[in-house]
């Protein structure tokens, strides 16, 4: 199939799934349809086998939740060709319609803007009929919970305040690549995990220059992850997504851009209330960092030492293909990590876990004061708050170890005293803003 032909694709459909129980494998058709030709895919999740077997109503929600989680990863070969008609395989409730529609809107948005394909901001799926919503059955989700790990100093904080507060988690990753296998055998804590196989079609068509970008991962490992606790038993879904996911990186069209929108609050609730119409679920999900900065986690952060060989937050490390061996030290994200944790850390400390001093290397400063507001937007990235990064560079320029950096005597000097007065140290330290942290986890946040 040609490029020219990709882009005459008129439909994206869900021909069918399947579930396998003695494998855990779980298989989801997607095809895209036009006038030169369907494309079909198949996408499979292997699911840990539980030893002892689900009851019927357990298997019953984990069946609801495979069946939305067919609906959200389709994403991936969507975006391939980006059709104007997603024509929804089965009858669906109001909150269930709600979130799919936000999942190929605005968790699609950054891929539309880079793309220049203003249509996807405002598709409406077609949807074959209203389902009604499922009765709701807390017994489903009580039990231990399950604490997404991504590798990154973000999981690491909630696992660790999970056990502290005697909640006795469950780690639990997609895919889980040698660092995060390596953060998990810090923890001590044996883990759960999936694997989740995109269609090697996709990566040819990539090649020959399919349409492609930006898509919102964590709404599929938030399913895949809700659908492992319900099938073995276990409690809530805890994430690790911080207050700053929530904001947009740039307005086009008249829309919010968001790089992290389903690490967002909003996502987070639209999540919620489809679980529950969907699956009967209550309380499956929630972020306990959701009403913390960036810069507040990476203090937290600062006092658990045991993970200081392993944590990388860096997305190169977590490519399919030549993934870097930790942080790469030349993404926004990396530069964002250690301005974060060096207001908390020795300089020996820092420069231990990423392996370089970002600081030393003038060629740094440029992409420093983008994340500082000084230049062009937020970066496309999972970075914190223009506020938190000029609090954190405050909190260096009085810092013995790191003052005299030739970075940060650079970044101190290039800060307009407007943007000094704005920053406020109290906001970035206080927990603050919409959150769905239940009444008994709330407790354990400082
Ligand atoms: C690791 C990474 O950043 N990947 C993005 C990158 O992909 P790249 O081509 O450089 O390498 P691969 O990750 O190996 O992917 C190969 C292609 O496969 C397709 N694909 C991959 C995973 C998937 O779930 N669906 C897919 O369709 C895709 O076509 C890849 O090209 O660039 C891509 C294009 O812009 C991005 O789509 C890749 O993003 C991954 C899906 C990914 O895992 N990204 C996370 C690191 C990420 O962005 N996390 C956000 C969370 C935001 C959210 O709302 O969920 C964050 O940390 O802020
Ligand atoms: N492979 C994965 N499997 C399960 N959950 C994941 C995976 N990758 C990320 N997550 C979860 O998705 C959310 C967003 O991921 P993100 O990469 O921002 O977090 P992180 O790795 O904990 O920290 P950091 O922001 O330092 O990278 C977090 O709650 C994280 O635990």
């Amino acid at each position: 199939m040609r490029n020219d032909q990709l882009g005459q694709m008129a439909v994206f459909r869900f021909p069918s799934s399947s579930y396998d129980e003695a494998s855990g494998v779980a298989t989801f058709d997607y095809e895209l349809d036009g006038p030169a030709g369907a494309l079909s895919f198949t996408e499979t999740v292997t699911f840990p086998v539980p030893a002892v077997a689900p009851s019927e109503a357990r298997l019953a929600a984990f069946r609801q939740v495979l069946s939305l989680l067919h609906l959200v990863a389709g994403v991936s070969y969507y975006k391939a060709a980006a059709p104007h008609q997603l024509s929804l395989p089965a009858p669906l409730s109001q909150p269930v319609i709600d979130y799919v529609t936000a999942v190929y809107t605005k968790g699609l948005a950054e891929y539309a803007y880079r793309n220049d394909l203003p249509h996807v901001l405002t598709l409406v799926p077609s949807v074959p009929g209203s389902a009604t919503p499922a009765p709701a059955v807390p017994e489903l989700t009580e039990g231990r919970p399950l604490s997404a790990v991504g590798g990154g100093k973000d999981s690491i904080v909630t696992l660790e305040t999970l056990r502290a507060g005697g909640f006795d988690p469950v780690p639990f990753s997609v895919n889980p690549n040698r660092i995060i296998e390596a953060v998990n055998a810090a923890s001590g804590v044996p883990a759960l995990a999936a694997r989740r196989k995109l269609d090697p079609l996709l990566l040819e068509l990539n090649g020959l220059g399919a349409r492609n970008g930006h898509i919102p991962v964590t709404a599929i490992n938030s399913l895949i992850a809700v659908a492992t606790a319900v099938l073995h038993g276990l409690g809530p879904v805890v994430m690790s997504n911080e207050r700053s996911a929530s904001d947009p990186n740039l307005i086009w069209n008249g829309q919010e851009i968001n790089h992290q929108w389903s690490k967002g609050v909003e996502a987070e609730g639209l999540l919620r209330d489809a679980l529950a119409a969907h699956a009967g679920l209550v309380d499956p999900y929630f972020s306990l960092l959701r009403t913390l900065s960036e810069l507040h986690i990476a203090k937290l952060f600062a006092g658990f030492s045991g993970y200081d060989d392993v944590v990388t937050s860096c997305n190169q490390a977590f490519k399919l293909r030549d993934a870097t061996a930790r942080w790469c030290g030349h993404c926004p994200k990396c530069r964002f990590v250690f301005l974060a944790m060096a207001p908390f850390m020795e300089p020996a400390r820092l420069i231990g876990i990423f392996g370089l001093d970002l600081f030393a290397d003038p060629a740094q400063i440029p992409g420093y004061l983008e994340i500082l507001g000084i230049d062009g937007h937020k970066p496309f990235e999972c970075v914190g708050e223009v506020e938190e990064s000029l609090v954190a560079l405050g909190l260096l320029a009085r810092h013995p170890g790191w003052s005299g950096t030739p970075v940060v005597t650079a970044l101190v000097a290039a800060v307009p005293p407007e943007a000094w007065a704005a920053a406020s140290d109290s906001e970035v330290f206080t927990p603050g803003g919409p959150h769905f942290v239940p009444e008994t986890y709330a407790k354990l946040l400082p």
